[in-house]
C-alpha cells in the first residue's frame, strides 16, 4: 500500500479502472477488450477519451429522459388515447380493421395468424376445413404503427407483455389532440363493418377464465333443418317471437314483471335439443351464449350470469348435473342446499360443482338480465327438482322425441334433396359467347333436373320412412346413418335393414 502511494501510479490506475467498469457495463460493454486491443494493434490509448465518452454518454442519458418527459407530457396534455382490452370484442373489431389497411402491409413487424380474433374464434367458417383453402391474416405487432386516418395522424401501439404467469396484449390508439373524437369515429367505423360481417351470423359465446369469449361466428342454421314436430316447432317459435317483441318488453316493465322467459327443451341424447337452441338462436339474430354446468363453481356462475348482455339466448346443457333430486325422494328443508356430493366429492369431480340453490339464485337473482331468454336442456327431466322447472323458471316445456314417420323422411330429404348452394356457382363468366350460350342452357336443363329430382327424392324419403319402424331411432343416430350414404339415396334404403339390426344387437 506505502510503495503504491508513493510512486502514484495506482491511484491513476484506480480511477481508469473505475471509469472502465462504468464504461464496461453501464455505457459501452465490451470497452476494455476493446481498448487493448486498439492500444496492442494501432497504439492508441484509448483510455484518453474516456472522459469525453463519459460526458457524451452523461449528454445522451440526459437527452433521453428529456424527451421521455417531453413525450410523456405530450400524451398527457396533447394526446387522446382509447385502451382497448384484449379479448374483448372491441379488441377484435379493431384488430379485424387494421388486417384489411394498407399501412398493415408496409409494418416491419406483423403478426401472421390464420384467425383474426382474440379468442381463437372462427370468424366465418372459412378458415375451417381444407387446408388449401386456409387465409394468413397478417397485423401489426409488437410496436408503435402509424395510421392516417380522415387527414389525421393516429398512433397504434401493440405491446407484448410476458408475466411469470400470465402474457397479455396491450392495446391502444392515440391521436395528436385533446378531443378523442377522431378515436370514437375510428372505432365506430370498426364496430360497423365488423356488424355487417358478422350480419346473417350466429355468434356463440363460451366462457373461459371467468368471462364469455366469442367461439365462433358461424353462419345461421337453418331452422327448417332442425327435424322434429312441425306444430311444436312453430309454438316455440311463436312464443319466443312474442316474447321479444317490444310491447311485451313494456308489458313487463309497466307491470314490473321480470322481463324474461325459460324453456325446457328435453328428450333423448340426440334428439336436436343443442342443435335447436343454436338455431333459434340464428333465427332471432341473438346471439347464444352456452354454458354446462360441469364446468363452472359457483362463484363463477353467478359472474357469468351478470356478464350477460340483456337481449340473448343463454342456454344450460344438462342441467340434471345439479339437480339432486331422485324419483321418490322427499322434499326436504335442505333439498335447495343440497350440493349434490360433498365438499370433498366436489374436489374430485368436475360434475358437481354447482349446488341447485346457487343455479335457482342466479337465474331469478337481481344480477339476471332482463330480456334474456334462458333455454334448459336434459337427457333426464324425471331427475329435475320441482323448484327449478316451476313456472317463472321455466315458462314452457318442449319434449324432442325420437323419429316418426315424418321426421324420417324430413331427415332424408335434408341429406338428399338438391339446393342450389351445394354446387359451387360457375367462375366469372368467360368473354367467349358461344360458351355463355353452351352454359346457359346447361342451367336450365339443371332446373328442370332439379324438380324432377326433388319428386324423386319425396318418393324415396317416404319408402325409407317406411321402413324405419317409428320411436326406436333418434335423429342423430339416423342422420349419422343417412351421411354414410350421401352420395346415394338408393344405397341407404337398401342398407338400412342391416344397420338397425347392428344397432339393436349394440344396444342389447
Ligand atoms: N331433430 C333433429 N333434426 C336435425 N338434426 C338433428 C336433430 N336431432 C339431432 N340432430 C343432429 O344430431 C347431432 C346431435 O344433435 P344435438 O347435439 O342437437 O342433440 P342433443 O339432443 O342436444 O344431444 P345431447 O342430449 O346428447 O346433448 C347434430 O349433428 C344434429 O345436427
Amino acid at each position: 500500500m506505502a510503495e503504491s502511494s508513493t510512486n502514484g501510479s495506482l491511484p491513476m490506475q484506480l480511477i481508469s479502472d473505475a471509469q472502465a467498469s462504468i464504461l464496461d457495463f453501464v455505457l459501452f460493454p465490451g470497452f476494455t477488450r476493446i481498448s487493448a486491443a486498439f492500444e496492442e494493434h494501432l497504439t492508441v490509448d484509448l483510455n484518453f477519451y474516456v472522459p469525453l465518452l463519459c460526458i457524451f454518454g452523461l449528454l445522451v442519458f440526459i437527452c433521453r429522459h428529456i424527451y421521455e418527459c417531453l413525450l410523456g407530457l405530450l400524451e398527457t396534455y396533447f394526446t387522446s388515447t382509447v385502451h382497448l382490452r384484449y379479448r374483448d370484442e372491441a379488441y377484435d373489431m379493431f384488430i379485424m380493421w387494421t388486417a384489411s389497411q394498407s399501412f398493415t402491409q408496409h409494418a416491419r413487424s406483423s403478426l401472421a395468424t390464420t384467425e383474426l380474433s382474440s379468442t381463437s374464434a372462427r370468424p366465418g367458417r372459412s378458415n375451417d376445413g381444407d387446408t388449401k383453402q386456409k387465409t394468413i391474416y397478417y397485423t401489426p405487432w409488437n410496436g408503435r404503427f402509424f395510421i392516417w386516418y380522415n387527414g389525421y395522424l393516429l398512433v397504434f401501439r401493440r405491446e407484448y407483455r410476458a408475466g411469470e404467469f400470465n402474457s397479455r396484449e396491450e392495446v391502444s390508439v392515440s391521436c395528436f389532440s385533446r378531443s378523442p373524437r377522431i378515436l370514437k369515429e375510428l372505432l365506430n367505423e370498426c364496430c360497423m363493418e365488423y356488424s355487417k360481417f358478422v350480419h346473417d351470423k350466429t355468434s356463440l359465446y363460451e366462457h373461459r377464465d371467468g368471462t364469455w369469449v366469442r367461439s365462433i361466428v358461424s353462419d345461421v342454421r337453418s331452422i327448417s333443418t332442425v327435424i322434429l314436430n312441425e306444430s311444436k316447432k312453430r309454438e316455440l317459435l311463436k312464443d319466443i317471437e312474442d316474447f321479444l317483441d317490444e310491447k311485451t318488453r313494456r308489458w313487463y316493465s309497466n307491470r314490473g314483471v321480470p322481463y324474461r322467459r325459460g324453456y325446457l327443451l328435453y328428450g333423448p341424447p340426440g334428439t336436436g335439443k343443442s342443435s335447436l337452441s343454436l338455431s333459434i338462436a340464428g333465427h332471432f339474430g341473438l346471439n347464444i351464449y352456452i354454458l354446462s354446468l360441469s364446468t363452472v363453481t359457483e362463484d363463477r356462475l353467478r359472474d357469468l350470469f351478470a356478464k350477460l348482455p340483456s337481449r340473448c339466448i343463454i342456454l344450460l346443457e344438462d342441467i340434471d348435473a345439479v339437480s339432486p333430486k331422485r324419483p321418490g325422494d322427499t322434499e326436504t328443508k335442505d333439498s335447495h342446499q343440497i350440493v349434490a356430493g360433498s365438499p370433498s366429492q366436489r374436489n374430485k369431480s368436475v360434475s358437481v360443482m354447482v349446488s341447485l340453490s346457487a343455479l335457482l339464485n342466479v337465474i331469478d337473482g337481481v344480477g339476471s338480465r332482463e330480456g334474456r331468454v334462458l333455454i334448459m336442456t336434459t337427457n333426464h327431466i324425471t331427475r329435475l327438482d320441482d323448484a327449478l322447472i316451476r313456472p317463472g323458471r321455466v315458462d314452457r316445456k318442449f319434449e324432442l322425441g325420437l323419429t316418426d314417420k315424418k321426421m324420417t323422411a324430413g331427415l332424408f330429404c335434408i341429406v338428399f334433396m338438391p339446393m342450389e348452394d351445394d354446387v359451387p356457382p360457375p367462375e366469372k363468366a368467360r368473354s367467349d359467347v358461344l360458351v355463355r350460350l353452351v352454359e346457359d342452357r346447361k342451367v336450365d336443363e339443371a332446373a328442370r333436373s332439379q324438380g324432377e329430382e326433388v319428386k324423386r327424392v319425396e318418393r324415396l324419403a317416404e319408402e325409407f320412412a317406411g321402413r324405419v319402424p317409428e320411436l326406436k331411432f333418434s335423429p342423430a343416430e339416423l342422420l349419422s346413418f343417412l351421411l354414410e350414404y350421401r352420395q346415394s339415396p338408393e344405397e341407404a334404403i337398401d342398407n338400412v335393414e342391416k344397420w338397425m339390426t347392428r344397432i339393436r344387437e349394440e344396444r342389447e
